[in-house]
C-alpha cells in the first residue's frame, strides 16, 4: 500500500519531475517515466531497493500482485534484465502537490528529503548507461539480405512469418535533453504510450509505441490486440478508406491468429474479437484487432498473467510458429534487440487491478552522445526486400522526430 504525503510543493511542476528523476539517477536507482494513450498527465514510478528491481518471470497482473513498473527485454538473457521495479515513489503529474510512498520510502523520508533539498537547481541528469556493447547495424544491402533470407525460410517452410529488424546510430543533437524529448513524444503522439526509463544495467530507452501486449482495465476488462500490416499515412488520406495488400492482410491474420490460440490453449471461449480495421500510429497506418475478455464474467483470475506469458513475443515481433522464428532471428538478424519488442508498463500502479502493459516499439536507447533506434517488419513470403527496409525507414522516422 502507498500513502500519500505532501512534497514540496511550493516547487512548479517541471522542477519538481526533474529533481525526482535527479534523486533517482543521482544515487544510482531505477526510474521509470510514462505517459498512457489519451491522457494528459506523465506517471513517475522511483526504486530505492535497486537490487529487488531485477525480476525473473514477467510479473502477475492480479490486484494482489505488487505495484509497479515492468521493463522486459525481447529475450531472456543475463545482458538484458528483466526488471519490475516496486514502486518506492509514486508521483501523478495530474496530482503535483504529493507524491505517494512504500512503507519502505515512509522509514527514510528524511534521508530522501534531505538528499531532494540539497540537489542544485540545474542538476546534470547522470542517465544510466547499458554496458553492452553498441549493437551492429545492418546496411541497407545486409538488411535487404535479411530480409531476404526471411522469404527464403518461409518457402522452405522452416517459417510462416518472422519480424526482421534493425538497429541504427545517430548522434544527438547539440543540447538534447531526455526529459523536454519525453514532453515533445507526449506531444506528438497522444494516442501512443510513451516513456522514459533508466536503470542501472539496462541503460535509457524512450518510446512512443502503438501496441497493447497485455492490458486490464478499471472495469476488469482485459485487452490485447493484433497490431500488424503498415504503410505510410499520406496527406489527405482517409485511414478508414485505406487499402491493404494482401501480403498486409496475411501478416495481420498471422497474429490475430497467435491471439486466439493463446485463448484456446487456457480453454477460454468468451472472447470478444473486433477487426481488423484500419489505426493511425504517428504517420503510419497499421492494421488492428482488439480482443477483450470481462473478466468478471469468466472464472478466470490469472488470466491477464497466463495470457501474458503466452503472449509474448507475438508475432507481430518474433513471428510463426514462435520458437523456429526465433531461432532464424539469433541465426540471422545479427544483432541484439535488448529491449526493442519487449514490454513494459504498469501493474497495480497506482489503481489497484489494473495493469498497462505494451510492447516497445518506436524505441530507442540512449547512450553519452549518441541514440540507437530500432525498427522491424513483418515477413511473409510476398515480402519485397526493398520495400522492407522502405518500412523500417519510415518507422524509425517515428522515434526519430525528437531527434531534429
Ligand atoms: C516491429 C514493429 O512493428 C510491428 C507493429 C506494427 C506493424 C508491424 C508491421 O507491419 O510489420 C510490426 O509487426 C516495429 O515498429 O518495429
Amino acid at each position: 500500500m502507498l500513502q500519500r504525503i505532501s512534497w514540496k510543493p511550493e516547487l512548479p511542476v517541471a522542477a519538481r519531475l526533474r529533481r525526482l528523476v535527479a534523486l533517482a539517477l543521482t544515487s544510482g536507482r531505477p526510474v521509470a517515466l510514462w505517459r498512457l494513450p489519451n491522457t494528459q498527465h506523465a506517471r513517475l514510478c522511483l526504486c530505492l531497493r535497486t537490487d529487488s528491481a531485477y525480476a525473473g518471470l514477467p510479473p502477475a497482473l492480479e490486484p494482489t500482485a505488487p505495484a509497479g513498473f515492468a521493463f522486459f527485454p525481447f529475450r531472456d538473457s543475463d545482458h538484458n534484465p528483466p526488471l519490475f521495479l516496486p514502486a518506492d515513489l509514486f508521483f501523478d503529474l495530474a496530482q503535483p502537490e504529493e507524491i505517494h510512498v512504500s512503507a519502505a520510502a515512509a522509514a527514510r523520508l528524511p534521508e530522501l528529503r534531505q538528499h531532494f533539498a540539497a540537489l542544485p537547481e540545474s542538476v546534470e541528469l547522470p542517465w544510466h548507461v547499458s554496458r553492452q556493447p553498441e549493437p551492429a547495424t545492418a546496411s541497407r544491402a545486409e538488411y535487404e539480405a535479411l530480409v531476404a533470407a526471411g522469404v527464403a525460410a518461409i518457402e522452405t517452410e522452416t517459417v510462416r512469418k518472422v519480424v526482421s529488424s534493425r538497429a541504427v546510430r545517430q548522434s544527438l543533437p547539440a543540447g538534447f535533453d531526455a526529459l523536454a524529448a519525453f514532453e515533445d513524444l507526449q506531444a506528438r503522439y497522444p494516442n501512443a504510450f510513451v516513456s522514459l526509463v533508466s536503470a542501472p544495467g539496462v541503460g535509457t530507452w524512450l518510446g512512443a509505441t502503438p501496441e497493447v501486449l497485455a492490458e486490464i482495465d478499471e472495469q476488469q476488462i482485459f485487452r490485447t490486440m493484433a497490431l500488424a500490416g503498415t504503410q505510410p499515412l499520406l496527406p489527405g488520406m482517409k485511414p478508414a478508406t485505406a487499402k491493404w495488400a494482401g501480403k498486409d492482410l496475411e501478416e495481420h491474420a498471422m497474429v490475430a491468429r497467435y491471439i486466439v490460440s493463446c485463448f484456446k490453449q487456457l480453454r477460454l471461449r468468451e472472447y470478444d474479437e473486433q477487426g481488423p480495421r484500419t489505426v493511425v500510429a504517428g504517420q503510419l497506418l497499421h492494421l488492428r484487432t482488439d480482443f477483450a475478455v470481462h473478466l468478471r464474467e469468466v472464472p478466470f483470475p490469472t488470466l491477464g498473467t497466463d495470457m501474458l506469458r503466452l503472449l509474448h513475443p507475438t508475432p507481430a515481433v518474433g513471428g510463426v510458429p514462435k520458437q523456429p522464428a526465433l531461432e532464424f532471428l539469433r541465426h540471422h538478424e545479427g544483432y541484439d534487440r535488448a529491449y526493442y519488442a519487449g514490454f513494459l508498463g504498469p501493474v497495480n500502479l497506482p489503481e489497484t487491478g489494473v495493469a498497462r502493459l505494451y510492447v516497445n516499439l518506436r524505441c530507442l536507447q540512449l547512450r553519452p552522445r549518441e541514440a540507437i533506434l530500432y525498427a522491424g517488419t513483418g515477413l511473409t513470403i510476398d515480402s519485397d526486400p526493398a520495400r522492407e527496409w522502405q518500412e523500417t525507414e519510415l518507422k524509425l522516422r517515428t522515434i526519430g522526430a525528437i531527434l531534429q
